[in-house]
């Protein structure tokens, strides 16, 4: 009984988040592995799902929300932000997994990096089948996810995404497909591997984050609206002057290609920079796009800021949070540089 009370005191504090998701999903047979219900199954029956989770670390659950992920929005973000720092903050927790579903999952684990400050393991996870699926993902990558949160090896990494067997960065991770189990993807590849409950990393993120941030979600009190407008053959400047008329205080340029603008949208673009607005050239290529300073556009002098890397819907998230600190399109454009 001693011995037993010693492995209990070893193991980590694991606080698991759920927010709903797939993950919390439930489908009418176990032939349904595309056709069911988000967000049905609550954080208590999920890790009762998992009793494996018990040997990782002492893991207890909190149900923040219950919801499908492409219904997120901002107050939702910042309400699970300030439940994180929060936790980060109790010398009792080790360790946070948030259970999430993955149509913005890439969202959210993006506004962690950029806003907690701590170097606790922060895992963001999900899974592409309901659990009553036959060959359910869920299970191991929560399992996974409790493995990685609870490592002594996770810590100071940024917020970190545990899907299929591999430890992506939350700054890079994108979901490219929505019908497989290898659903998630970087441009960079993944930091490491987790397999049989052990890490295994074999790269480092080189962007600033969590404990280098200058960001801190104690200090947002609301994200301002930005918005993204879509690019392609043909495209007209309704959808980004309607958008800036809803009162966007930044447009997410869903460019094509080098994030290149459209002749029929340029001068609306100017226009709007000049009443204000700041304009962010993204790109919406698969594969990741990465979109230079005054190549195909002349940013310099249509006062516009490139997203870099970033794809449309993380710039969005990047610019809400750069938006609370400054209005100043040098600064925005450092900002996109550096996290
Ligand atoms: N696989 C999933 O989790 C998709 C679901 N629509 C969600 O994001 O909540």
């Amino acid at each position: 009984k001693e011995a037993q009370t010693q492995t209990e005191q070893k193991l980590a504090n694991v606080v698991i988040l759920a927010t709903g998701g797939t993950i919390a999903g439930a489908g009418a047979s176990a032939a349904n592995s595309a056709t069911y219900q988000a967000a049905k199954v609550g954080i208590e029956q999920l890790i009762a799902g998992v009793p494996e989770l018990s040997q990782l670390a002492n893991v207890r659950g909190e149900q923040v929300m219950q919801i499908a992920s492409e219904s997120i929005t901002n107050d939702n973000l910042l309400q699970l932000g300030r439940r994180v720092a929060e936790l980060a903050d109790s010398s009792d927790v080790d360790g946070i997994v948030i259970t999430h579903g993955t149509d913005t999952l890439e969202e959210t684990a993006y506004f962690l990096n950029l806003v907690e400050k701590t170097d606790k393991p922060i895992i963001v996870v999900g899974s592409m089948r309901p659990g009553t699926a036959m060959s359910a993902d869920g299970m191991l990558n929560l399992y996974n996810a409790v493995a990685v949160a609870s490592s002594k090896d996770a810590r100071g990494k940024g917020v970190l995404v545990t899907m299929n067997d591999e430890i992506q960065s939350g700054r890079d991770v994108s979901k490219m497909i929505n019908i497989k189990t290898e659903a998630f993807k970087s441009a960079w590849g993944p930091l490491g591997m987790v397999v049989e409950g052990k890490s295994y990393w074999f790269r480092l993120p080189a962007k600033r984050h969590t404990m280098d941030s200058e960001f801190d979600i104690k200090d947002i009190k609301s994200l301002p609206a930005v918005e993204i407008a879509y690019s392609y053959g043909n495209v007209s400047d309704t959808a980004y002057k309607a958008l800036a008329q809803s009162g966007a205080k930044a447009i997410i340029h869903a460019g094509t290609g080098n994030g290149s603008v459209s002749s029929r949208v340029v001068p609306a673009l100017q226009a709007l920079r000049k009443d204000g607005v700041q304009i962010i050239r993204s790109s919406h290529v698969n594969a990741g796009g990465f979109v230079l300073r005054n190549a195909e556009q002349p940013d310099d002098k249509n006062d516009w800021v490139v997203a870099h890397d970033l794809n449309p819907q993380k710039a969005r998230i990047l610019a809400m949070v750069a938006l609370t600190k400054t209005n100043d399109s040098k600064e925005l454009q450092r900002m996109f540089w550096e996290y």
